[in-house]
């Protein structure tokens, strides 16, 4: 009872500075509780957090839910919805992925930050827990061996780069295919092994889907450089003849 007056205290002074503000609530240590238990005790979290929101009137507000464990990978996924309602980018994303992994007889394909191992977006195919487990488990073992094996003997370079990429067959006729997209982002498949025999056209479409990732992060990049030019023309504005700004900028 004490968590959800907390959690009312936090949001509706949250929403008072900003009203456009999200709120993403994470319920830790369900690992204890049944699965049956855990949908039941999220339904009720959320109930009487909104009945609470409801008797002050803020019914408008939205609060999004996820259950977390440290004992597997659900801080990830929770983690991983919550960026991806940051990307603006996200639909042509996914869209991109529905189409490469629609061409390519693949299974499933994850865009994935190498580093946090969190995903920012995958095609529109529900996501399983394992499947997200596997790709991050696949990531470390990359990086790991990479670290080990990979690095100049004086420790030059760098463990993830345009050469990255790995192959591992799995027990269960399932083939997990990762390549590097840009030096964040790796991009990582399940293919059914018989598919996997086309791997040529796999990788022409790779190659094309890579191409339009970069085309849609080059837009981002020439988007803020713009809204950086255009910043510096109103300073600059501001300044006198000889550059000297009249007020501390
Ligand atoms: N079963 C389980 N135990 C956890 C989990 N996360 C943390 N713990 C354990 O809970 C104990 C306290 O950890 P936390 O609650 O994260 O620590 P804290 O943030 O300092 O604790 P408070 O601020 O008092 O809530 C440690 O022994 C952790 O190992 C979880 O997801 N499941």
């Amino acid at each position: 009872m004490e968590a959800l007056a907390r959690l009312h205290l936090t949001v509706t002074r949250a929403y008072k500075v900003n009203p456009d503000i999200n709120f993403e609530i994470f319920i830790h240590k369900v690992d204890g509780l049944s699965d049956d238990h855990k949908i039941e005790t999220q339904r009720d979290i959320h109930q009487r957090a909104n009945d609470d929101l409801a008797d002050a009137g803020l019914e408008k507000i939205h609060l999004s839910f996820y259950l977390t464990s440290i004992y597997d990978h659900s801080i990830f996924e929770a983690f991983s919805k919550v960026v991806q309602k940051l990307i603006l980018q996200l639909p042509t994303l996914e869209n991109l992925l529905n189409i490469f992994i629609s061409n390519s007889g693949i299974e499933k394909a994850f865009l994935f930050d190498v580093v946090s191992k969190i995903y920012i977006a995958t095609d529109s195919t529900p996501v399983d827990m394992q499947t997200y487990e596997l790709c991050c488990d696949m990531i470390d073992v990359v990086i790991d061996i990479s670290c080990i094996y990979g690095l100049k003997e004086d420790g030059a370079g760098t463990p993830y780069d345009k050469e990255s990429t790995a192959i591992i067959k799995l027990n269960n006729t399932t083939v997990l295919y990762l390549k590097e997209v840009t030096k964040f982002l790796a991009l990582v498949c399940f293919v059914r092994e018989e598919c996997f025999e086309r791997k040529g056209l796999i990788d022409y479409n790779f190659h094309c889907f890579r191409k339009a990732i970069h085309e849609v992060f080059e837009v981002r990049m020439k988007v803020v450089r713009s809204r950086k030019h255009q910043n510096q023309m109103q300073k600059n504005k501001r300044a006198t003849p000889n550059g000297t700004p009249r007020a501390p900028l």
